[in-house]
């Protein structure tokens, strides 16, 4: 079953309370909330005290991907805000493993992230203790980037040691999905799709994610 998750990146942020509802309202399963502090990348976005506000417009789950450094330092809030999973990038935080044990002892889900060029290596230990992997298929910090398709056979090496491992953990993608890059994550092994403008862009945003699901 693929999940979407519409990165709200891409959304008015005048009407934020409307648009989650729109893409509620058209069956998206997730609400992508990213979230980014101008050091680990090079854009500014918003804060728990914006997972707050936005908390009170709908029930569905909160995907916060915390595209900063010293993610630890930032748990605590986000979680008492409403997350429902948080994921941290393996290359922003020093201690990992405290970093996922720390969301988990929260009661939410805990992902792991990486960026296109960052190996598989580096996960690979912690693998049995998050509920998720994002393999960003951009170079984070920007909504409308071009999917970098050289992380495609990636997504099938995590495939392959997720399946030797006996773990049926989720692998999402994020960056320049769209109908047909989606087909291609999906067949490499892809569950949870992320996608900013060709969700938020669409004239029919029904129509954007039926043509994600495929
Ligand atoms: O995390 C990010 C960018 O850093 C993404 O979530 C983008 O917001 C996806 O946007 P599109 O590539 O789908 O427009």
């Amino acid at each position: 079953m693929i999940k979407i998750a519409p990165s709200i990146l891409s959304a008015d942020f005048s009407c934020l309370g409307d648009e989650i509802r729109k893409i509620e309202k058209a069956g998206a399963d997730w609400v992508h909330i990213d979230v980014m502090d101008g050091n680990f990348v090079p854009n500014l976005t918003f804060g728990a005290p914006v997972v707050k506000k936005i908390r009170n417009v709908t029930r569905m789950f909160f995907d916060c991907h915390l595209m900063v450094d010293h993610p630890e330092t930032y748990i605590e809030d986000f979680a008492a805000a409403g997350a429902d999973q948080i994921v941290v990038h393996a290359e922003a935080t020093k201690h990992l493993h405290r970093c996922i044990q720390a969301i988990h002892a929260k009661g939410i889900k805990a992902g792991v992230a990486l960026n296109p060029a960052s190996s598989l290596t580096l996960i690979e230990e912690i693998l049995p203790d998050v509920d998720m992997v994002l393999l960003m298929t951009v170079n984070p910090g920007f909504g409308g980037q071009q999917f970098i398709s050289t992380v495609l056979p990636k997504i099938s090496r995590l495939r392959r040691m997720l399946d030797m491992a006996g773990l049926r953990t989720d692998i999402q993608v994020d960056g320049g999905i769209n109908a047909e890059t989606a087909r291609q994550v999906v067949g490499a092994g892809a569950t949870v799709l992320v996608a900013g403008s060709y969700v938020y862009g669409a004239k029919d945003v029904n129509a954007a994610i039926k043509s994600l699901r495929g």
